[in-house]
């Protein structure tokens, strides 16, 4: 379907799909595949080239996940990053040792910009590293093409073979021209052209989903939120009205919001929804339950409950659609990456599911490509750049169990903040913004009174794909108005403090 393809083997890392988020900038279609991907399914697919990623192992511990050492003799383009450097230095006879000096960040190379790789590049430039091995001797046939003070293969080449590795990350923005290296490597080592673009992925996913769906129908999960929304547009546009989407209250949605969301669609779309209140039945399983990562899977099954019955209730629906993007998928530990939480879309899902299958046309994307889809699909810019707001909703916002009450006090707190937020303009530059009943109480005085009392947490973050993140620099004005609002109008509170940590080593909701 693609005429030109680029494959990314995974071998673990957790910013790994930026390099293919990479490629696809560079307007080349790509696909991250694991690392132990049989030698047949890749010739099948006929890559122009090949990427390998970095990876929390050594090439020399027992259980390193290796490839087959076939795939060197495909005659396909490789470049190996990091791990990836390594492991191609390592099966080509090559060694790799433990570095006597470990190199994390910014790091000064001295590069030969004769080798392809590095093309138009000034000799001394900067390659953000993040190792503990490195290769101490080169494989037969490969020569040295960067070095820094302690890394003396830093990159190497077998220009013959089209072989490249590199120890840095070119795929990070703190490698200031590592996306002209995987530009060489794509267009002038690959013989990419470069054609790939959203207006071809929004095709190609259409085309796709009518394939898979046939004359059968489909149950789309819509939050209202942005990657279910541009999900719900790329079935429609392949399957039209046998598409019916459901939105479920579960209780623990923001003031006003099943509302607005009905609204918006009934008017703007031209879609089935059915909307399902299910506030008893969520909140009275999560009673009682403190841990997060419980509450999370309590609320990723009572979901999926709630699709089949509603699947039943409409007569016979094949397929679930989810808005599944990517950080879902590697927060909630894929292949060798670590879990940091089960999003309820993917690691809270239950295993036993009551469809044909689930339809997911996002799940390689990051955020802003997400909005890119919904920009060039004419969706409105009010729901493409709608803040994010997590599936389990605020319960993830109340730290401990949540009731009612806690509910109630959390909602008002967040539509103050809301509302200030836009009203100093600030909405589309801060990237997420919200209050979090942090479960904690203090002593305040109030009206000459003592008051034993909520303290809620306000969280304000700015980034472009969720995966790191920065504490906004709210004004201090503005901060001050949400403060006294939220302790003078809110029952039950009387103390707002700033969350003023990054991601990592924060996560950007508070479970
Ligand atoms: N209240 C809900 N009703 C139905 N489906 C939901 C609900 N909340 C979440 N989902 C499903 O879970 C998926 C993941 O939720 P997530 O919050 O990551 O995405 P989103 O709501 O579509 O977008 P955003 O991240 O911008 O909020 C959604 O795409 C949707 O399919
Ligand atoms: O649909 C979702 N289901 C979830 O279970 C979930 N958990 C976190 N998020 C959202 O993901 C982004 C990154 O959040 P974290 O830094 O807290 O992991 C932020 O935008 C979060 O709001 C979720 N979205
Ligand atoms: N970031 C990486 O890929 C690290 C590779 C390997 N684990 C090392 O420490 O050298
Ligand atoms: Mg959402």
């Amino acid at each position: 379907m693609h005429d030109e393809v680029v494959l990314v083997l995974d071998f673990g890392g957790q910013y790994n799909e930026l390099i293919a988020r990479r490629v696809r900038e560079a307007k080349v279609y790509c696909e991250v595949l694991p690392y132990n991907t049989p030698l047949e399914s890749i010739r099948s697919i006929a890559p122009k080239g090949i990427i390998f990623t970095g990876g929390p192992s050594s090439v020399y511990a027992d259980n390193a996940p290796y490839c087959d050492d076939g795939i060197y003799r495909l005659g396909i383009p490789i470049l190996g990053i990091c791990y990836g450097a390594q492991l191609m230095a390592k099966q080509l006879g090559g060694h790799v040792a433990r570095a006597q000096v470990r190199e994390y960040g910014r790091t000064d190379i001295h590069i030969d910009n004769q080798s392809v790789l590095f093309h138009g590049i000034e000799s001394d430039t900067v390659g953000w590293m993040s190792h503990t091995d490195y290769i101490d001797e080169l494989p037969a046939g490969f020569k040295v093409i960067a070095s820094s003070f302690n890394c003396p293969v830093a990159a190497m080449a077998d220009e013959e073979r089209k072989l490249y590795a590199v120890q840095f990350h070119p795929e990070v923005a703190h490698t200031p021209r590592g996306f002209d290296m995987l530009k060489n490597f794509l267009y002038k080592v690959c013989g990419c052209n470069g054609t790939w673009t959203m207006t071809s992925f929004i095709e190609d996913t259409v085309a796709s989903i009518k394939e898979r769906v046939g004359n059968g129908s489909a149950l789309c999960a819509l939050s209202g939120g942005v990657d279910s929304s541009v999900a719900a547009m790329l079935v429609h546009k392949a399957i039209g009205r046998r598409l019916t989407c459901i939105l479920v209250d579960h209780g623990l949605m923001r003031q006003d919001e099943v509302e607005e969301v009905e609204r918006v669609f009934k008017e703007q779309f031209n879609v089935n929804l059915v909307v399902v209140d299910a506030s008893d039945r969520f909140l009275s399983k999560l009673k009682g339950v403190t841990d997060p990562e419980r509450k999370r899977k309590i609320i990723g099954e009572e979901f999926i409950r709630v699709f089949e019955e509603q699947a039943k209730a409409l007569g016979h629906i094949d397929y679930l659609v989810q808005g599944t993007i990517y950080p879902d998928v590697i927060e909630s530990g894929r292949g060798d990456a670590a879990v940091i939480k089960s999003h309820h879309n993917v690691g809270g899902l239950p295993e036993d599911i009551d469809f044909k299958g689930i339809i997911e046309p996002l799940r390689n994307l990051f955020k802003d490509e997400v909005r890119k889809v919904g920009l060039e699909l004419g969706m409105p810019e009010k729901v493409v750049w709608r803040q994010p707001f997590p599936g389990p909703g605020l319960a993830i916002r109340i730290i401990g169990e949540v009731t009612p009450e806690k509910l109630a006090i959390l909602r008002h707190a967040d539509a103050i903040l809301r509302a200030e937020i836009a009203k100093a303009g600030l909405d589309r530059e801060i990237w997420q913004y919200f209050a979090v009943l942090t479960g904690m109480r203090s002593v305040g005085v109030m009206g000459d009174e003592r008051t034993y009392d909520y303290t809620i947490a306000l969280r304000a973050v700015t980034s472009t794909d969720g995966m790191t993140a920065d504490w906004a620099r709210i004004p201090y004005d503005v901060l001050s108005n949400i403060s006294n609002r939220i302790v003078n109008e809110v029952q039950n509170v009387n103390r707002v403090v700033y969350d003023i940590t990054s991601k990592p080593p924060a996560t950007i909701e508070w479970e």
